[in-house]
């Protein structure tokens, strides 16, 4: 992560070298990986199961559907390294700043962990106060910092005009501080989310539009489950206060967000 935002200079040591050779063994590592499948799916056609539209554990997988939609190698590796940095990278760092900002609000907390003692589908969708803490984070520390998108069309926006075929890229943070939609902004206020929310494109963590973040409800999912399951079982007191935050493509606390978790006794 620290190479892809860096300035590629490739001499050893710099973060941009380490990135290169780390990128070069996930490839092989992903070679190995669609070689194997491929092997798996042609034997399965060999035993005469011409139903090739499942992988061998029962369920039709990304890898296999790039496989049999004919995507080369390379395509595919490249596909799925994105795919491992916007699934993972970006839960993971809402997740740490909820664990930050739990420990720094105590009400919100207790809010929170008044939700649900125990979890199943229902009780996830009930969790409507969480949700709107895990969004506040979401909108002070946004995971994606913003995408690109290509003008079909000249257009001027703010005096600027940009042409037809340029790049465009949109940012998360500028957005989600416009204190027209977000009074004092800089302020961590889950109620802020609560009701109707704010209007369409104005909180878009998770983007806007047909190339909006299709994990959205998976991440969703991700982050109710693990807050639900750390709130009703441990305290906990950051152990470096005022940690600066630094941002490598996502932001992250610079020494990790240590911790002290202490159990509640059920
Ligand atoms: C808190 C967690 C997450 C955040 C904040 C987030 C945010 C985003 C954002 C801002 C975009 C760009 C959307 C746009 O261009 O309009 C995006 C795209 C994407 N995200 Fe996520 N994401 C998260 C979790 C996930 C997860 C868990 C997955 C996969 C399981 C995922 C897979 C993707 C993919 C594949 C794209 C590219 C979509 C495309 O270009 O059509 N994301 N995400």
């Amino acid at each position: 992560m620290a190479g892809l935002f860096s300035l590629p200079i490739n001499l050893p040591g710099t973060p941009y070298n380490r990135a290169v050779k780390a990128g070069r063994r996930i490839r092989e590592e992903l070679k190995a990986l669609i070689t194997s499948r491929k092997m798996e799916l042609s034997m399965e056609d060999n035993n005469n199961n011409n139903d090739n539209s499942k992988t061998p554990g029962g369920k039709k997988d990304l890898l296999t559907s790039m496989i049999l939609d004919g995507l080369d190698e390379s395509e595919i590796s490249s596909k799925m390294g994105g795919f491992f940095i916007a699934n993972h990278d970006t839960a993971s760092a809402a997740i740490t700043f909820i664990i930050s900002y739990l420990a720094d609000y105590p009400d919100v907390y207790r809010k929170a962990k008044g939700e649900r003692e125990y979890l199943n589908w229902q009780d996830v969708e009930m969790m409507k106060y969480s949700w709107c803490m895990a969004c506040e984070v979401l909108r002070l520390l946004p995971p994606a910092s913003g995408t690109f998108r290509e003008a079909i069309q000249d257009f001027t926006y703010a005096g600027y005009t940009i042409p037809k075929g340029w790049k465009a890229c949109w940012n998360v943070y500028t957005t989600h501080n416009n204190p027209k939609y977000f009074p004092e902004p800089e302020k961590f206020d889950p109620s802020r989310l609560e009701g109707n929310g704010p209007p369409p494109f104005t909180f878009v963590p998770f983007g806007e539009g047909p190339r909006m973040c299709p994990g959205k409800e998976y991440a969703r999912l991700q982050i109710l489950v693990f807050m639900h399951n750390i709130i009703t079982k441990f305290k906990w007191k950051k152990l470096i206060p005022d940690e600066e935050i630094k941002f490598i493509g996502a932001p992250f606390p610079a020494k990790g967000l240590p911790v002290s978790l202490e159990t509640i006794q059920i």
